[in-house]
């Protein structure tokens, strides 16, 4: 607030301290002030969202110097939405009291708090999570919790050691979260937050970053608020126990939702923790560089991404499942066996999996609904919604019944099908329910006595006054006179101007229009007192009958949630055995080894575009790689264009879908369980983010060499293209030793610079691959296929022309080449010999050591011309020796 409009404060209006008042206790958010049919912003707030939503800034006062903007009450959730995705904070300050019966000004106050991560998006993908963070580190620990309020899902992790807090960066990269919390008072408020590490690229992605009070991120304060939140004695139970940072970053979670008046968050009902440990590792550079879930760049169609391919789930809570599961595959060979098993079972069998996925037509989206029932939001229909889906459970699990893999037994075994809740709606609310409560009608007939008499009592009501409406017309001879109704007068008679001379004189004038005249009667004004006690009160018993229902619901949140976990993995199951069928892709064999190799394998993502677009059939390439025995290193050249980047992210693929228990398009695939994908893909739009392509290259790389274990499968793209060619061929050359010599990983590194294809005759359990290519009359035709040995060529030159590069250039690049190419080959033979540590030893041989000692401890100043000779002389001898 400016000193000027703290002056003003002095001497405002009634209404504008209490705007004040409200500002003050929620300093960073936008006031929504609801005045009338508006909602007021004021001062700042007014200027930024007049901005920001182009509305029209007005003021309160003649000299303007009260700015203010307001969108109507009734099309507010349009703006609120706008707002929040902007990455807006809001409060809704709300009239208390209603206006007619307030003599005075109406209290108001602040109900609830909008920011990006707790309201609800009702435009959100049934696939997509919206997700609050909130991050806490203490003494080499760092701690992240996440909750998306639209579905209940609620998780915490710690990571240890020195690169804890890379961990939670790289685990928000990933998670992409909308708003995050962090302790006002902590260092990474000041620190990491403001985005100065390298690797902080999965902070900048978040819009909103919120600062709660340091008091909140306290053991002693956040423990007994879980407890009493959960109802639970020991938070043990859920895997807290011994992960007090886990808890404290939950803890402050649940403290912002209170804060925030999200209402009752019932359908919150546990935090879960989870190691990232238990599934294969994925950075949040290669969940990007792979297109895991995202196009590389946003904007983009999302058709080149894996979960796109992927996605035939008939559930919103199958495609989040699947996205979830992409993002971190299993890692333990039991569970990704009973996976495949069980999608192998369904794929066989049409009939029953077409069953299985008819079964769950009708399954709408039962987290999402039951999270508006427990936030209050939901009204008779989407209560019909959550019964109708409720409705198909028992189908889904007849339909698991008829499998007999131990994972589909198991999910039906384990399987609540919630027939109780759903008998319970029915009972209780009408077939077709109103939108609106004010309409009446939500509860069923012979659910409530009362409430069936009242609405008999309203009907004859209205019956009688159908009969006054005609008995009246009879009477007066007006053919034109009705009874009607409004909101502020009433029933009344209505006749039009023309008639009104034939109006009896018990009617009693209510009010005068510009074409008619309206009446009362005391035999109408009595039945109007009829009918509104009736509807009044009936209204009341209906809104209690509703609220039972509501608590009765989510007092079955956890069951429901639990059913809805079995749905979804039902249908990501489902889904996988759909498309193994479809696509005729195969089962992996998994196993506890370093191998992986593919036969004929396709890249599923490129193969499926290729087929969408007529352009051409995908060429399939396979691949052995074997960590213990070797070959453990791949180096793939070949011309540009050639398909090494496509053949790289097609292995990378494939075993991501195949740790997920989905089946991969190959003949025949074998592998060995990975425990980390470590992928340097290709430039990266960092550029625009202001770092140099090769500063990140050489971080992301920095990042490999140094976590990378012997399980883990590497691919590295051009390496070393953004410095200098000889720093990044040098640079190449090293990381390829030190991964073949050092880690032993699985590693496929497709490179241009042809000089290392020379390794292989040093490095034993590297081999060349390369990508094939036609010569023909006209040029070049790549054939896509990926065979053994280094490329023979670079074929640059020939893929320029082909993009039309002048003919000259051409001509003088082939020339410019041929220098280069024979000063290279010298320079080349010189660096391999200079690799070899044995040669570099001979330099150094004990005689050689002293001649050099020698020379060194000569003191030239001092010697005579004639010692001098003596000296080299004696040099000269000792080496002829
Ligand atoms: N096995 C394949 N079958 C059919 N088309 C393929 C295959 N592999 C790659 N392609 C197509 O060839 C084109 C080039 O592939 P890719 O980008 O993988 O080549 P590259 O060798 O990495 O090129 P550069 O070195 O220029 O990055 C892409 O359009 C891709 O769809």
């Amino acid at each position: 607030m400016t000193t000027e409009m703290t002056m003003d404060a002095a001497a405002l209006t009634p209404v504008m301290r209490q705007y004040f008042a409200a500002k003050e206790q929620y300093p960073d958010c936008l006031m929504f002030c609801r005045i009338g049919d508006f909602y007021e912003l004021f001062y700042e707030d007014a200027i930024l969202v007049a901005r920001e939503l182009q509305l029209t800034l007005t003021a309160r006062d003649k000299e303007k110097k009260q700015p203010m903007c307001g969108v109507p009450y009734h099309a507010a959730e349009v703006y609120l939405q706008r707002l929040l995705r902007m990455g807006y904070r809001i409060a809704l300050c709300e009239q208390m009291e209603d206006p007619k019966t307030v003599k005075t000004i109406v209290r108001r106050e602040v109900t609830r708090v909008l920011t990006p991560g707790t309201a609800m998006d009702p435009t959100l993908g049934a696939e997509q999570s919206n997700y609050l963070a909130s991050v806490y580190m203490k003494a080499g620990c760092a701690a992240l919790a996440l909750l998306d309020l639209s579905t209940g899902e609620f998780r915490a992790t710690e990571f240890a050691g020195a690169s804890a807090w890379a961990g939670v960066v790289d685990e928000l990269g990933r998670v992409r979260p909308v708003e995050l919390l962090y302790s006002s008072g902590g260092m990474l408020g000041g620190v990491n937050l403001a985005g100065e590490s390298e690797t902080s690229a999965g902070l900048e992605a978040i819009r909103t970053k919120t600062a709660v009070e340091d008091w909140v991120f306290s053991a002693e304060y956040v423990v007994p608020l879980l407890r009493n939140h959960f109802r639970v004695h020991s938070l043990d139970g859920m895997g807290l126990g011994g992960h007090e940072a886990a808890a404290v970053a939950a803890g402050a979670l649940l403290h912002y939702i209170q804060k925030t008046k999200q209402g009752a968050v019932e359908h919150v009902d546990g935090v879960r923790y989870y190691e990232r440990s238990t599934c294969l590792e994925l950075d949040a550079v290669s969940v990007r560089n792979l297109e895991l879930v995202e196009p590389l760049f946003s904007g983009e169609s999302a058709q080149t991404t894996l979960f796109y391919t992927l996605d035939a789930c008939c559930t919103p809570m199958g495609k989040r499942l699947l996205r979830a599961t992409l993002l971190r595959p299993a890692h333990e060979l039991v569970e990704i066996e009973a996976r495949l098993e069980a999608v192998g079972e369904a794929m066989a069998s049409l009939r029953l999996r077409e069953e299985l996925r008819r079964s769950m037509d009708g399954v709408l989206d039962l987290e999402r609904l039951l999270a508006r029932v427990a936030l209050d939001s939901a009204g008779p229909r989407e209560v019909m919604a959550l019964a109708g889906t409720l409705g198909c459970l028992p189908g889904v699990v007849r339909a698991v019944g008829a499998f007999e893999a131990r994972r589909w037994q198991e999910l039906g075994e384990s399987f609540d099908a919630l027939e109780d809740l759903h008998a319970l709606v029915v009972r209780t609310i009408a077939e077709e329910p109103p939108v609106n409560f004010s309409d009446g009608g939500v509860i069923r007939v012979g659910v409530d006595a009362e409430l069936d008499e009242l609405r008999e009592l309203s009907r004859s009501g209205r019956q009688a006054l159908v009969a006054i409406e005609e008995r009246e017309r009879a009477r007066t001879g007006i053919g034109s006179l009705k009874v009607r109704f409004n909101s502020v007068f009433g029933y009344y008679l209505e006749v039009t101007k023309a008639n009104a001379k034939a109006v009896p004189a018990d009617y009693e004038r209510k009010q005068t229009l510009v074409n008619a005249e309206r009446f009362t009667t005391p035999e109408l004004k009595e039945y109007e007192a009829k009918i509104l006690t009736a509807q009044e009160r009936s209204g009341e018993i209906e809104r209690r009958i509703f609220a039972e229902l509501r608590a009765a619901l989510l007092a079955g949140a956890q069951r429901m949630r639990a059913t809805a976990r079995r749905v979804a993995e039902i249908d990501m199951l489902g889904c996988f055995a759909h498309l193994a069928a479809l696509r005729g892709w195969v089962k992996p064999t998994i196993e506890d080894s370093g191998v992986l190799e593919f036969v004929q394998a396709r890249h599923p993502v490129v193969e499926r575009r290729m087929e969408e677009s007529g352009a051409g059939r995908f060429v399939p390439n396979s691949v052995y790689l074997d960590a213990e025995v070797g070959p453990a290193v791949m180096l793939i050249t070949g011309p540009n264009m050639g398909g090494k980047s496509t053949y790289l992210r097609q292995a990378a693929l494939l075993v991501v879908m195949a740790q997920c228990g989905c089946f991969v398009p190959a003949e025949r695939m074998r592998l060995g369980l990975v425990d980390r994908i470590y992928t340097r893909i290709g430039a990266s739009d960092n550029v625009a983010r202001g770092r140099s392509t090769f500063m990140v290259e050489m971080t992301e790389t920095a990042a490999i060499l140094n976590t990378a274990t012997a399980r883990s499968l590497v691919l590295l793209d051009e390496m070393g293209r953004g410095t200098a060619t000889y720093d990044g061929l040098s640079l190449a050359w090293a990381t390829v030793e030190h991964l073949h010599d050092r880690i032993g990983a699985r590693t496929l590194f497709a490179t241009h610079y042809h000089e290392l294809t020379l390794l292989a005759d040093r490095l034993t359990r590297l081999k060349n691959l390369r990508v094939t290519v036609k010569e023909t009359a006209t040029g070049i035709v790549f054939l896509h296929t990926v065979e053994a040995g280094p490329a023979s060529k670079s074929y640059g030159i020939e893929v320029a022309r082909l993009a039309g590069l002048p003919a000259a250039v051409i001509g003088r690049a082939r020339e410019v080449l041929k220098l280069h190419e024979r000063a290279e080959t010298q320079q080349v033979r010189e660096s391999v010999a200079v690799a070899e540590p044995k040669m570099q030893m001979t330099m150094f041989t004990p005689l050689s050591q002293r001649i050099v000692d020698r020379l060194e401890a000569a003191d030239v100043d001092g010697l005579t011309p004639r010692e001098a000779l003596n000296l080299l002389a004696e040099l000269q001898r000792e080496l002829k020796g």
